[in-house]
């Protein structure tokens, strides 16, 4: 793993006078660690016949779309934005999946009329909205059911989906009457059945315990001589947030294989995931600049140019990215790092030791490559960070 940690740990320093000619805050993107990311990642899939979709939400920038299309990843979209930027950025129709529990009639249009590859739908209704609006257009849909499994992802409560609690999937016990339904809408096509029970997740016996609830599932239909061509088993494999020169690339091996061991497939069914955080999260580093070191009472500020308008996701779940000065070497002094955005939770990390610290220095927040640019918001009439590929 010795080039890996060349590639993560001293990219940004190898190309230190570069970033310094850029305006900051500033999105930097390691196309050589994707690239190695998604080698792993076909590699370990192909083992068993797998089909990743990449989840757009991740990032959906264009070069990174590039990079999953030339590897040959389907598009996982969550709102016909995202089918448009798929179909744009050159993915097949065939290879386009769209889930989502509260899609538009505006997005099923256009989604119909992209012909894509299934819509995952998440309630009764949905059925019979998507119905209606493909036998408007003489059209038969394919549709994969959004299962709610029920199975904890021990991941932060904000980034569950699969608990009966969560708004996503249809539940167990409305399966019955769901099937009934379907036999009345004649324009969509059942193909088959989707789980996602989070995000973030590092334990993988949640895994396990989708599989099983997945093999469950599967009898359940079996028993009712409905068969389904495509079981799809979401996305949610965490990254290595404290770590990530020691782990940049996730255990894709342990991961693919676990479901190998586990999940009971039918002769001719295909295996779906959709994979983003695990395929884009340490490619993507923010980069910000020192704006002012500021000595409070109980601790010293290092202010940054960056705030939780770039990167919500310490403000949003209280996450932790590393953050290291990519300008400094001095003795280390504990910081709070901040943003200069109107807002208490604008914090990147509290008590950072970080080499000391001045104005104009530069700050870089590992790990934001997935979740990062994509959330960002207007705030306080922020601009857009740009990006840089390496
Ligand atoms: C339905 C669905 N699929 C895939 C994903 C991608 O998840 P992750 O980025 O955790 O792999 C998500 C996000 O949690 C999702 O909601
Ligand atoms: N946006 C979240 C994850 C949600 C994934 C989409 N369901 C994060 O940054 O961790």
């Amino acid at each position: 793993m010795e080039s890996l940690k060349e590639t993560t740990e001293t990219t940004l320093k190898q190309h230190l006078q570069e970033l310094q000619q850029h305006p900051t805050p500033l999105y930097v993107y390691n196309l050589g660690l994707l690239r190695q990311t998604l080698q792993a990642v076909k590699q370990e899939a192909d083992k068993y016949n797998y089909h990743v979709h990449y989840a757009l939400k991740a990032n959906a920038n264009t070069p990174i779309l590039n990079e999953m299309r030339t590897y040959g990843f389907g598009a996982d979209c969550v709102s016909g934005n995202e089918v448009k930027a798929a179909i744009e950025n050159g993915f097949a129709p065939a290879e386009v999946v769209f889930a989502g529990v509260g899609k538009s009639d505006e997005e099923i249009n256009y989604a119909l009329d992209q012909d894509i590859f299934s819509f995952n739908c998440e309630s009764s209704h949905e059925l019979e909205v998507l119905n209606e609006l493909a036998a408007a257009k003489g059209k038969i849909a394919r549709i994969a059911l959004r299962i709610n499994p029920n199975v904890n992802a021990n991941t932060h409560k904000y980034i569950t989906t699969g608990l009966e609690e969560n708004k996503f999937g249809i539940n167990a016990w409305e399966l019955d009457s769901v099937m009934t339904l379907l036999q009345q809408l004649p324009n969509l096509k059942l193909i088959g059945v989707h789980f996602h029970i989070g995000s973030q997740i590092t334990d993988l016996s949640a895994f396990k315990n989708l599989c099983t609830r997945v093999n469950e599932f599967q009898e359940w239909f079996e028993t009712r001589k409905i068969e389904l061509e495509h079981i799809n088993v979401g996305g949610g494999l965490g990254v290595d947030y404290y770590h990530p020169e020691q782990n940049p690339i996730p255990d894709f091996e342990a991961y693919f294989g676990l479901f190998n061991q586990f999940l009971e497939v039918r002769p001719g069914q295909q295996v779906h995931f959709e994979l983003g955080r695990s395929l884009v999260a340490q490619c993507g580093t923010l980069v910000s600049r020192v704006l002012y070191i500021k000595n409070g009472i109980t601790t010293n500020f290092a202010i940054l140019d960056a705030g939780m308008t770039e990167l919500i996701r310490p403000a949003l779940y209280q996450s932790y990215h590393k953050i290291e000065n990519l300008s400094s070497s001095k003795a280390e002094v504990r910081y709070d790092v901040v943003g200069p955005i109107c807002e208490s939770s604008d914090c990147f990390g509290k008590a950072v030791m970080l080499p000391e610290t001045s104005r104009g220095d530069l700050i870089a927040i590992q790990t934001a490559g997935a979740y990062g640019e994509v959330m960002a918001s207007a705030y306080n009439l922020r601009t857009k960070a740009k990006a840089l590929y390496l």
